[in-house]
């Protein structure tokens, strides 16, 4: 056990075997919001602190709404991908174009994640996409700004920082997007026995809103919350997904042919589709092994003091952490062994197809946390978008390998990434060449582009 001294707290990396003893502890004695608004200078980047602390609401959708809906929102994705990705990448039918990967991956993200969040018409507002986007990059600047103050100084600095004005400005404009939309569609429900309610996440935050929850500038908010915590996380894990495959150009076909098998066996992207891509879920969580979007997960406050059953001891107020990045390379946490530092992305699919051991089929899934995979945290806060996330990314990647070439430019190979303190980034400047690709059998041809 040891403290690192972060610019603005000291955490404390606690041992693997506590995982599992702590996973499920209630947020009554161990705070995963704590930790975020403490990660989040969230006093000065999300300002009202009880939106987060004190209402669970939009968790409670994703978990209770969205999650089980997945299966249903495939339509409606895989047609905002498709004009996402007209939109976003540029023409390269003719030769290749050179393109900042992250920013088309952040593109399409916005936009289909939008489709769920916010509906039909919504999600094609570029107002809405700029807003979504940028609160995102202003609130990230602030927070990494004013982590480097001292508590007493933030009051004066964050008024000094242009981006600390424009989170609030673009809270401003989603507020004056959604507000009207939500009261619309009160209205409509309580004017109208036939009204039928919009199937997208504002709608069914809404819906589970309790008193207290349910004021419009609320609502408006936590959808940009949402956003903030879904856009960049899942655009990133895609945009390492690129950089990896184009190291390693050899798994191009592996892949694309496990995309044509499952889309020709199930007809299109029916219930169970996503699930079979095992290969694909083997290689987004190996990039995700090898580049994790934190290098300390499972970030927690200790809210009463806390003693373990080997008697070691938290006082309240602690915050703790554990190394999710160093137990990924560390051989002993490395499920069927080998080497930690050896880039193998079909390891995890080998081992869920062994037929020696059946448990281990629905095991080491992408989405699917464990003491050794800690990257979207662990226990009852993990990160409760996870599975929308590999829903989407999957399709995403369906769409882009199968209509596209990739590559890197001559002499360039897979960009370092990026690092702030725990948050780790692929390099938002660096150049992939894309080439559209005819999709020669006639089946997926169909599926994908119909
Ligand atoms: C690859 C993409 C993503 C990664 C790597 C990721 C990672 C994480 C991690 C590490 C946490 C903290 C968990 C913990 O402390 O145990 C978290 C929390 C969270 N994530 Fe994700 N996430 C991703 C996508 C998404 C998406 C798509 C959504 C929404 C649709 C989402 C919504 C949230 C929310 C709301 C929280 C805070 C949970 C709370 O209220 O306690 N995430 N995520």
């Amino acid at each position: 056990m040891f403290k690192i001294r972060r610019n603005d707290a000291e955490v404390l990396i606690i041992p693997r075997k506590h995982v599992d003893e702590l996973r499920d502890m209630p947020e009554t004695k161990l705070s995963a919001m704590d930790a975020h608004i403490k990660n989040m200078v969230a006093h000065y980047t999300i300002g009202n602190v009880s939106l987060v602390r004190d209402s669970d609401l939009h968790r409670r959708t994703l978990q209770k709404k969205l999650t089980p809906a997945l299966g249903t929102l495939i339509p409606s994705l895989k047609d905002e991908l498709n004009y996402a990705m007209q939109v976003e990448i540029p023409s390269c039918d003719k030769d290749w174009a050179g393109v900042h990967i992250n920013d088309v991956t952040i593109g399409i993200v916005a936009r289909i994640s939008a489709r769920v969040f916010v509906g039909p018409d919504l999600c094609r507002d570029t107002k809405w996409l700029h807003t979504s986007i940028h609160f995102t990059k202003s609130l990230g600047m602030t927070r990494n700004l004013l982590r480097l103050f001292p508590a007493a100084l933030r009051p004066v600095a964050a008024r000094l920082l242009p981006s600390y004005w424009r989170i609030y400005s673009n809270l401003s404009a989603a507020q004056r997007m959604i507000c009207p939309i939500i009261r619309e569609r009160r209205a409509a429900e309580a004017s109208n026995p036939d009204y039928e309610k919009p199937n997208d996440f504002l709608q069914w935050m809404m819906d589970e809103a309790r008193p207290g929850e349910d004021h419009p500038n609320d609502i408006a908010h936590r959808q940009l919350l949402v956003s903030l915590a879904s856009i960049h996380t899942t655009s990133m894990q895609v945009s390492h997904f690129i950089y990896d495959i184009c190291s390693h150009p050899e798994y191009f076909e592996p892949i694309r042919e496990e995309i044509v098998s499952v889309l020709r066996e199930d007809g299109g992207f029916k219930k169970p589709t996503l699930n079979k891509l095992r290969k694909m879920d083997s290689f987004l969580k190996e990039s995700q092994r090898l580049n994790p979007p934190l290098t300390m997960s499972f970030q927690r406050v200790v809210r009463k003091t806390l003693t373990l059953k080997d008697g070691t001891t938290f006082p309240a107020g602690t915050h703790f952490a554990m190394a999710s990045d160093a137990i990924s390379h560390d051989p002993a946490c490395l499920p069927g062994g080998g080497d930690p530092e050896v880039f193998d992305p079909f390891r995890y699919a080998r081992l869920r197809e062994d037929k020696s051991r059946p448990e281990n089929a629905n095991r080491y899934q992408f989405a699917t946390t464990d003491s050794a995979s800690l990257h979207f945290g662990h226990g009852i806060f993990a990160c409760p978008g996870r599975f929308f996330a590999s829903n989407e990314i999957k399709l995403i990647l369906c769409h882009l390998l199968m209509q596209y070439d990739f590559k890197f430019p001559d002499g360039q190979s897979r960009p370092d990434n990026l690092c702030y303190e725990e948050a780790s980034y692929p390099d938002p400047t660096a150049t992939v060449l894309i080439h559209k690709r005819p999709v020669s059998d006639p089946v997926v041809a169909r599926i994908l582009l119909g």
